[in-house]
């Protein structure tokens, strides 16, 4: 049996209007039924852009927003059903890691008092000199000196407050830890060092992760599987290996060539598929595939009829209509998938060096994304 298991998990916002009577006018289709699983002691890499729901994915596994529709079974109990009361107890085995780290952490309490409040909330250790005792050891751990019981928050660097931040769900003895963007708030070089963290005490302790992330090159290493999320859907979903060797969603690849490769042959040959507007508002989402709109090989079934995740027979699963037409070459782009998809038009010669600003423009953002 798997730990975590989601089956149909759908988080609607309400859109409401009116002082008075405060009308629902509309609804932000955030999750838009999620299935996925994720087995003791393994770690699932979420991405996809900002706005396509991993966050309320996230908070939706903790009961942190109202679910809408679905089953989130953790250990074989439904949490979507549970009762607060009986929610309580299941908070302490499933904790969450923010993106960033000094947003989450009260500036005026000291990490004793940080790390202290929790253990108190949920009766760990029996008075102040055991709960020290344990958060010494976490810190050491975590690579924190034990001097940093009595330090706060600001006179840390970013990297620490983040070991801060995994420390305080640490000490709660976690089976799941949901990582919300772990290290997109920190310098490359101390994002390799926090990642390397996270595999330690995964290996150590035997915890089982949720690694959330918009940028792919962040969850390559540490995941097991990975599932590319589009507006509240997932679209792919495969071991991390798989998913590299051959990413068979439109949109997965896109996501994929946006990702420098150190080679620079590799790098010269390699596909590079641009995708053109931006994300459609979750409020008013596409019809059919809701990639469709973005998608340089999309047909009128896509607009017509949803793709339902399916699975390959090898574990790799796709919501595509067209996926073995795409791989072998047989359904030709309807759109310009590389420089032209985000400019337009290939540009006249006159007009060449704006076009190559577009294209630095596009490549940095991508750039800027990654490790
Ligand atoms: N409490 C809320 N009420 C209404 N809409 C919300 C609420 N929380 C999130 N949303 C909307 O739901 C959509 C998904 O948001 P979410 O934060 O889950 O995306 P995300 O992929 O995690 O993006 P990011 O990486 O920027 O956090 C967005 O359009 C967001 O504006």
């Amino acid at each position: 049996m798997s730990l975590l298991a989601l089956d149909g998990v759908k988080v609607h916002f309400p859109v409401r209007k009116g002082v008075l009577f405060n009308r629902t006018v509309g609804h932000v289709y955030a999750v838009d039924g999620v299935s996925l699983t994720v087995e003791a002691g393994q770690t699932y890499g979420l991405v996809g852009e900002s706005g396509c729901g991993k966050t309320t994915l996230g908070r939706a596994v903790l009961r942190l927003v109202d679910i809408t529709d679905g089953e989130v079974l953790f250990d074989g109990t439904d949490l979507a059903k549970l009762p607060e009361e009986e929610m309580r107890r299941f908070r302490r085995r499933l904790q969450m890691v923010f993106q960033d780290p000094l947003g989450s952490l009260n500036p005026r309490q000291n990490i004793e008092s940080i790390l202290s409040e929790g253990m108190i909330a949920h009766g760990i250790g029996a008075n102040q000199d055991e709960r020290r005792e344990k958060i010494k050891a976490i810190l050491a751990r975590v690579g924190l000196p034990t001097n940093a019981l009595s330090r706060y928050p600001h006179e840390f660097s970013g990297g620490q407050r983040q070991r801060i931040g995994i420390a305080r769900a640490l000490v709660l003895e976690p089976d799941v830890i949901i990582c919300d963007e772990p290290v997109s708030a920190l310098d490359v070089s101390i994002q390799a060092q926090v990642i390397n963290l996270l595999e330690e005490l995964q290996q150590q302790l035997g915890l089982t992760y949720l690694v959330i992330a918009h940028d792919l090159a962040v969850v390559r290493h540490i995941s097991d599987v990975i599932g590319v999320m589009y507006l509240g859907s997932l679209v792919e979903e495969a071991p991390s290996d798989a998913l590299y060797a051959e990413p068979r969603h439109p949109y997965t690849r896109a996501l994929m060539s946006a990702v420098p490769v150190p080679d620079p042959e590799v790098e010269d040959r390699r596909e590079r598929i641009l995708l053109r507007g931006d994300l459609p508002s979750p409020a008013n989402p596409p019809s059919g595939c809701r990639f469709h709109t973005r998608c340089p090989w999309a047909r009128p079934r896509c607009a017509e009829e949803r793709p339902v995740l399916t699975d390959a027979g090898d574990g790799h699963k796709v919501a595509c209509h067209f996926t073995a037409e795409i791989a072998s070459g047989e359904l030709e782009p309807t759109r310009p998938t590389g420089l032209e998809a985000v400019v337009g038009t290939v540009p006249a010669p006159a007009e060449a060096p704006e076009a190559v600003g577009s294209e630095g423009t596009a490549g940095e953002t991508a750039a800027e994304k990654t490790v």
